[in-house]
């Protein structure tokens, strides 16, 4: 029996891992972490991340051929094929501090497996990393080898969080790059052979070990260089009376550009568009590349753009001022179906509203009042100054209450920010809301979901991201 072992039982660890051993029930597979929480929560009935149809998959093979471990060094050792799937951010200090990609958490794990393995072993780099980081892990192994072989092979993972699962069970492609010598070749035949289980033979791609690494980089920065750019005609559109959803509809007819990935919205979140792009940024200045590497950082800036422009409209719209208002933010998770809220929009923007002094009430119906607390109380690391850490003072974070309804969260309020595209936000009683909140009343659509011509009936000052503006929006200033 093939027994597979994976470090790191996070977002991606987790659900993958569960994938494998539902599909390949001859092969045993056991995800260690050195977090005993997690651990504990993934043998659980609670599972600590929230992705639909985990459960179900989870339920069906734990126990069976699936297990979960802080046993670390035990299963690395037994195993045939160790995965790496542990975070690698963004570096805080030090060289290439705000850009590189932290490598810590994996030389670790790389030193641990060369310390505790008495056997050959297939080394898998699942987490995200930078292009040559094969070479240095190779490195680390060989020289504290004590005569074992290690095989590294890069296959990097393209899941989507809140849509992971199926994302796992129907991949567009599984990417493998390996050694282009026997023993390389043979390692990627012994992966591809696990995947062969349930992904048709012709989306599994075998590359070399580079553009392996490279192409999860090149991918990322693709998608979220589409969301800027949709985001950036989305300003255009403001300024023009065009409307965002109708232009990004006829660009992507073109079957050469395609339709999906060009919501206009307040901007990107997630773990890993800024992180990844920062890494290629990085990796394009080591390399003498400094107009590739500014190429690739405007995508950030728009990023960031976007959410001061949002927050800067949301203000501007209000009379210049939202202090002391409440402002009822719906959604904090960086997406829908997810509770992650890691870079996600909504800190930036009650960042950005809590600095006018605005009082929030935040709703979110994955994320809890801790999580959003430590969110919004974390130093906010600016990446092109970085020893310019800005803390929020305890005083801004009294400013912020969070609910479990987001009625009581627009009671009484002065605006409504949609922060996330959870699907309850589109069928909300918005009259109900409209005859409890103070007037004017405004919603400020960061995600483009509810139907503003509905809402204005209403009563409502509706702004949508990119959309033609309602006279009211039109003859407050400017927005910079
Ligand atoms: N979150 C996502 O949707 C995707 C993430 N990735 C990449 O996958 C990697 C992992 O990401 P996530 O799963 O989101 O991270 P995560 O933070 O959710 O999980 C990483 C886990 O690794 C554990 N860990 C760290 N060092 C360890 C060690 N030495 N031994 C044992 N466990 C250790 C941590 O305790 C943590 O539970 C990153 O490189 C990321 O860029 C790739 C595709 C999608
Ligand atoms: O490397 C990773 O971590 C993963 O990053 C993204 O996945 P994820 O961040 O989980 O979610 P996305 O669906 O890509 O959304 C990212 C952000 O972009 C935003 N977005 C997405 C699409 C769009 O059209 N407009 C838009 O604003 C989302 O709301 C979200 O804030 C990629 O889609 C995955 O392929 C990749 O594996």
């Amino acid at each position: 029996m093939v027994k597979i072992c994976c470090i790191g039982a996070g977002y991606v660890g987790g659900p993958t891992m569960a994938v494998i051993a539902l599909k390949c029930p001859s092969i045993e597979v056991v995800v260690v972490d050195i977090s005993v929480p997690r651990i504990s929560a993934w043998n659980s009935d609670q599972l600590p991340i929230y992705e639909p149809g985990l459960d179900e998959v989870v339920k069906e093979c734990r126990g069976r051929n699936l297990f979960f471990s802080t046993d670390v060094e035990k299963h690395v050792c037994e195993a045939d094929i160790v995965f790496v799937s542990v975070n690698t951010p963004t570096k805080t200090r030090g060289l290439g501090a705000g850009k590189a990609a932290d490598l810590t958490y994996w030389e670790s794990a790389a030193r641990m497996i060369a310390d505790v393995s008495k056997s050959d072993k297939i080394v898998v780099e699942k987490s995200t990393v930078p292009v040559k980081t094969a070479e240095a892990i190779e490195k680390i192994l060989t020289h504290n080898s004590k005569g074992i072989n290690f095989q590294i092979l890069s296959n990097p993972e393209f899941l989507a969080e809140g849509t992971a699962i199926e994302d796992l069970f129907k991949p567009d492609r599984v990417l493998i790059g390996g050694r282009e010598t026997p023993e390389g070749q043979k390692a990627v035949k012994a992966l591809k052979d696990v995947y062969a289980h349930w992904v048709p033979e012709q989306n599994i791609l075998t590359t070399n070990l580079w553009s392996a690494e490279l192409s999860k980089l090149a991918a990322n920065a693709f998608l979220a260089q589409r969301i800027s750019s949709v985001n950036a005609m989305s300003a255009l559109c403001e300024a023009t009376g065009a409307d965002v959803s109708q232009v990004a509809y006829a660009v992507g007819k073109d079957t050469r550009i395609g339709p999906k990935f060009l919501n206009a919205s307040v901007g990107f979140g997630g773990s890993c568009f800024q992180k990844d792009i920062l890494n290629l940024v990085y990796i394009c200045e080591c390399n003498g590349l400094p107009e590739v590497a500014e190429y690739w950082k405007q995508v950030i800036k728009i990023n960031d753009y976007q959410k001061s422009r949002f927050v800067n409209r949301v203000v501007s719209s209000m009379f210049n001022t939202v202090s002391g208002k409440k402002v009822a933010i719906l959604g904090f998770a960086f997406k829908k179906d997810t509770g992650d809220t890691r870079e996600t929009p909504a800190i930036d923007v009650c960042t950005g509203l809590l600095g006018d002094k605005a009082r929030l009430s935040i709703y979110d119906p994955q994320v809890n009042e801790d999580q959003i607390q430590r969110d919004l109380s974390m130093k906010k690391f600016d990446w092109d100054h970085p020893l310019h850490l800005q803390p929020m003072s305890p005083a801004t974070v009294k400013q912020v209450s969070c609910v479990w309804d987001a009625y009581e969260a627009t009671k009484d309020a002065h605006a409504i920010c949609i922060m996330t595209e959870w699907d309850e936000f589109k069928t909300l009683d918005y009259k109900k809301i409209y005859d409890n909140m103070q007037k004017p009343a405004f919603v400020f659509d960061g995600r483009n979901v509810v139907n503003a011509e509905k809402l204005r009936e209403i009563g409502f000052i509706v702004y949508s991201i990119g959309k033609p503006l309602d006279a009211w929006l039109k003859d407050m200033p400017a927005v910079a």
